[in-house]
């Protein structure tokens, strides 16, 4: 593995400590290559040492508390390796979900990026479930940067470091065949090692990219043009369009196929919905691509999706091949990484992940599973089975045990989450437009406000019909929050029930705990951290977790939470929500105004750039979001990030929303 990393004693802090402040030069391949040669199934340790190992779990060597139970330190007899035990708390379906998920992950990931898992155990009696993983000493980003400000984070080098650290973690995900998808970015779901290295952990809601999933790709400037040609033209005007489908197939070096490939593309327009512009050198390619059955199964709530196969027009001309030759080897990565299907066959001692689950769940599944199962047993899908396609059943078939009570449950609610209406509140972008007809109507009616910075304020914060109306149908929670200000039914409404997604007050800013547990059912994510598009019940892709990346990494530079009052004037008011603050910055041409003031050496040209690439990150067109890819080399200087897009542009201060619109004009 071609790793390399460069260390220096830190100066600043009580103790000297050694920090690595290079950046590890990992390429994806080299990584998959390794990820696959290192790959072992994680050791199932006996209860009773764990339970030795953390003192019974003493409430004194609790690290954290996380959406499904809490994480003790602990040491294992005859070893000075210091671990830290996950606890799932009995009783929930969803954490036994996510607790399965997070364990499946970390037998297929192994990568310096990623918080390295040693195993797992599991208490029948006790219905209780670990995951025992390395202690990473110096925490989780949220409480190092924010609580404890750590003396080494306050030195920009090493804040960079870690931010960058995070990207690359990110981008060896997205570069997995078929990739995964953390869907949970942000600084709690990052650890920091004895050295601040940073590395990604939590992969309870990760999910590998689904069979139907759409890859959307938006090539910009030379990118768009292949072989550096002209721009691909959108064929087809619609997705689905009705046409035989097509397929490419991936084979193995035996000559067996593994995956098929669906190919349509599709023109810009299909994405210029929310009147989000596209730029005449974008353009749309969108691929479907079919994941292995490994994979579908790793993603229980996306797999019923992937059992209907979309019928899909096919465009040769318009794969590369170089993603063909990729999705061959990463699809290899994969089934190498298939010990968890294999340890029927190993010697292994106690090691069955699969005879544990089967031992947990099994019987449920079988009470609870409907006859038509979408995992292929039952289905009565009208299906020419071609060989590889018998294969496919086959390794479906030996994977039902992976689906879980909750599943029908789940395919119900993302049926309901898609039909909902996008939530127009969430489109911060738009709240300047609103703002400013609002000033004008109001304006127009004589009651011009005769304070500025007042009107201004209630402006910027959108007021949603949506929010209002879901809000008068609640009576109950509406008499609990008549009692509060404007601002904080807008709050409540970001942590509340209207997204069902995990909350976790801890990271998001003030919203107010509900005894520590961050985890709610169904959707995915963390509030403010959370991608809109998903938020809206839209699909999971890699640029979900370039959004969250946005938001992490503003969060890095700016040393504050994404939603911040503080209670304080009015001027604090309007810098609360981050995202919308750095937008703002931009317009104004001040964005190193973001910057912590608390950081030490800063580079102004770094931190410039690391606030220009979260802004790209935070556009609210998954298409127009740079790949993390992108990311890691803008942010190692590798390539020059684009120029921001064009309503980022500094403007003359009358533009700036805080104004009066009268004044500037
Ligand atoms: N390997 C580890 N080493 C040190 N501390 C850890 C480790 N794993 C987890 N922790 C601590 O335990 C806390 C809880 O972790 P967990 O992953 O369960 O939940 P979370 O990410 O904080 O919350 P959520 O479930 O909402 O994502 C972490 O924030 C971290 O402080």
């Amino acid at each position: 593995m071609d790793t390399s990393s460069s260390s220096s004693t830190l100066s600043c802090g009580p103790v000297a400590r050694k920090v690595r402040i290079g950046f590890r030069c990992i390429k994806s391949t080299d990584r998959r290559t390794a990820t696959t040669a290192d790959s072992k199934p994680p050791h199932r340790y006996p209860y009773s040492l764990l339970r030795r190992a953390t003192d019974s779990f003493s409430p004194s060597r609790r690290l954290g508390q996380g959406g499904f139970g809490s994480v003790f330190s602990g040491s294992l007899p005859g070893s000075n390796k210091p671990i830290a035990v996950k606890l799932m708390d009995s009783g929930s379906l969803q954490g036994e979900r996510e607790f399965q998920n997070e364990l499946f992950f970390a037998g297929i990931l192994n990568s310096p990026l990623t918080v390295p898992a040693l195993g797992f155990s599991f208490n029948k009696k006790r219905r209780r479930m670990l995951i025992v993983y390395e202690l990473m000493p110096n925490g989780n980003l949220q409480d190092a940067l924010l609580h404890r400000k750590c003396t080494e984070l306050m030195d920009w080098k090493n804040r960079f470091s870690v931010a960058v650290d995070i990207a690359r973690g990110i981008e060896y995900l997205h570069s997995l065949d078929p990739p995964v998808i953390h869907g949970d970015i942000k600084p709690s779901n990052i650890l920091l090692d004895q050295y601040f290295s940073a590395k990604i952990g939590d992969f309870g809601l990760a999910r590998v990219k689904s069979e139907n999933q759409c890859e959307i790709a938006v090539f910009e400037g030379e990118l768009s043009k292949p072989n550096g040609g002209g721009l691909e033209v959108a064929k087809n005007p619609s997705l689905p369009p009705p046409a035989p489908e097509s397929e490419i197939a991936t084979v193995d070096d035996n000559g067996s196929v593994l995956e098929t490939e669906s190919v349509a593309t599709t023109g810009f327009e299909e994405f210029n919905v929310n009147g989000v512009d596209q730029s005449p050198e974008s353009h749309v390619r969108i691929v479907i691509s079919e994941t292995s059955p490994e994979a579908v199964s790793a993603s229980p709530t996306t797999a019923p999706a992937a059992a209907t196969s979309p019928e899909m027009n096919f465009d040769k001309s318009s794969l590369d091949s170089g993603k063909k030759s990729s999705n061959k080897g990463m699809m290899k990565t994969l089934s190498g990484k298939d010990w968890w299907w294999k340890q029927e066959n190993s010697a292994s001692e106690s090691g069955r992940v699969k005879d544990y689950v089967m031992e947990w769940i099994g019987s449920e599944i079988k009470k609870e599973r409907p006859k038509s199962d979408w995992l292929g047993a039952g289905s009565s899908s009208k299906e020419v089975v071609t060989k590889p396609e018998k294969h496919k059943k086959h390794n479906r078939k030996r994977l039902e045990w992976w689906v879980s009570m909750e599943e029908e449950k789940d395919v119900k609610n993302a049926k309901k989450e898609k039909s909902r209406p996008a939530r127009e509140w969430w489109k911060e972008e738009y709240c300047e437009e609103l703002a400013r007809k609002k000033k004008k109507k109001k304006r127009q009616a004589g009651n011009s406000a005769s304070d500025d910075n007042y009107s201004a304020t209630e402006d910027w914060w959108p007021k949603d019909e949506e929010l209002y109306s879901e809000r008068k149908k609640k009576s109950k929670s509406r008499s609990r929050r008549s009692s509060k200000s404007s601002v904080d039914w807008w709050l409540d409404g970001l942590s509340g029930d209207l997204w069902r997604v995990r909350r976790n007050s801890y990271d998001s800013g003030e919203i107010p705990k509900s005894g520590g547990i961050s985890s709610t059912p169904s959707m995915r994510g963390t509030v403010c951290y959370i991608a809109p598009e998903y938020g809206g019940g839209g699909d999971i892709s890699e640029k979900c977790d370039v959004y969250s990346f946005g938001v992490l990494l503003l969060v890095v530079v700016a040393g504050r939470r994404p939603l911040q009052v503080t209670g304080s004037p009015m001027s604090e008011f309007q810098r609360a929500n981050l995202i919308s603050w750095a937008r703002h910055l931009a317009r104004a041409g001040k964005l190193l105004d973001l910057v912590d003031q608390s950081i030490q050496n800063l580079d102004k040209e770094q931190a410039l750039l690391c606030i220009t690439v979260a802004l790209l990150c935070l556009q609210k067109s998954p298409i127009r979001r740079p790949s993390m890819k992108e990311v890691v080399t803008m942010l190692t200087g590798a390539s020059e990030p684009p120029q921001l897009p064009f309503e980022f542009s500094p403007s003359p201060p009358s533009r700036f929303p805080f104004k009066s619109q009268r004044k500037g004009q």
